[in-house]
């Protein structure tokens, strides 16, 4: 099954709040400039790479201070306006490095139901990957309202794999910092285990993930499994791992037995 994952060209990879912030909501520069470091050496390869990355509300609790990720929508929403600059002003830095391109695509959910809209979104991404830049995408967070809901900034899991559609990826990677889907929160038990393989997300798979989200992270394990759902149904499929080691992302690309592969009909069986 992972085998075809080697022919993968066209690859999402979304890095969670998780991957690039310290717990305490500082960027995580080692971690960040490691990822790029891969990205662009993968982009090197001949692969095409989009990125999704989170952080942006992590970034501006950083910058401004604040420890305890808050419960007001326009606190978080400043906050992700904040970081949001923090973030590309370190993806320009880090990528100027390897002299990679990179641009910001900022969308929101109201874009995959509006045929314009998603052609607009198309359009500019395919351009974007025919130039050889390296699109950064993250919510617009300043104007979502369809995913907020409660006192929650929308998921980029979701995100993630509605991008994964637009630009007709090989693959979505999401990348956290657990090693991937496992029979209990691995966070919580230090005895969990690892499921290395779904074929079927079926009820039994999804109720082993917690939504519960920690301090900086949303939606927890249960936004990705949703996310290999949503990318099945365009036939592409998943890979959950951890971004702790650096060598996973290689590993995963490499088709070996990394994290959770979620296979491409996982929601057809
Ligand atoms: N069954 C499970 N297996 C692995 N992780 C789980 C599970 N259930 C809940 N989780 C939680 O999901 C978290 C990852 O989600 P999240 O915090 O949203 O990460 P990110 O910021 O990378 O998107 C883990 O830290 C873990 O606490
Ligand atoms: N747009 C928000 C995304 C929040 C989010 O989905 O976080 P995560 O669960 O870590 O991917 C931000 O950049 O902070």
């Amino acid at each position: 099954m992972r085998k075809n994952i080697m022919q993968a060209n066209r690859v999402v990879i979304k890095i969670g709040t998780s991957s690039i912030t310290y717990v305490n909501g500082n960027i995580n520069l080692k971690k960040m400039d490691q990822l790029v470091r891969v990205i662009s050496d993968l982009q090197n390869s001949g692969k095409e790479i989009v990125v999704v990355s989170s952080g942006a509300v992590g970034a501006g609790m950083g910058r401004i201070g604040i420890i305890e990720r808050p419960k007001e929508l326009n606190m978080k929403q400043a906050l992700a306006a904040i970081g949001q600059a923090i973030l590309m002003e370190l993806y320009q830095k880090f990528f100027g490095e390897y002299n990679r391109k990179i641009a910001q695509i900022l969308l929101t959910r109201d874009v995959f139901c509006s045929k314009i809209k998603e052609n607009n979104a198309f359009n500019t991404m395919s351009t974007l990957l025919s130039m050889g830049v390296i699109p950064i995408v993250n919510e617009n967070d300043t104007v979502s309202t369809s995913e907020i809901e409660g006192d929650r900034i929308g998921d980029n899991d979701t995100l993630s794999a509605m991008v994964a559609g637009l630009v007709e990826a090989d693959l979505l990677l999401i990348l956290s910092d657990v090693e991937g889907l496992c029979d209990t929160n691995p966070c919580k038990n230090p005895n969990a285990k690892l499921i290395s393989h779904i074929d079927k997300l079926s009820e039994e798979i999804l109720s082993l993930a917690e939504d519960s989200k920690n301090e900086f992270g949303t939606g927890g394990m249960i936004t990705k499994l949703n996310a290999a759902k949503i990318a099945s149904k365009k036939n592409i499929p998943t890979i959950l791992t951890c971004s702790d080691d650096i060598q996973n992302i290689y590993d995963a690309l490499d088709g070996k037995e990394i994290g959770t592969f979620i296979s491409a009909k996982a929601n057809e069986v």
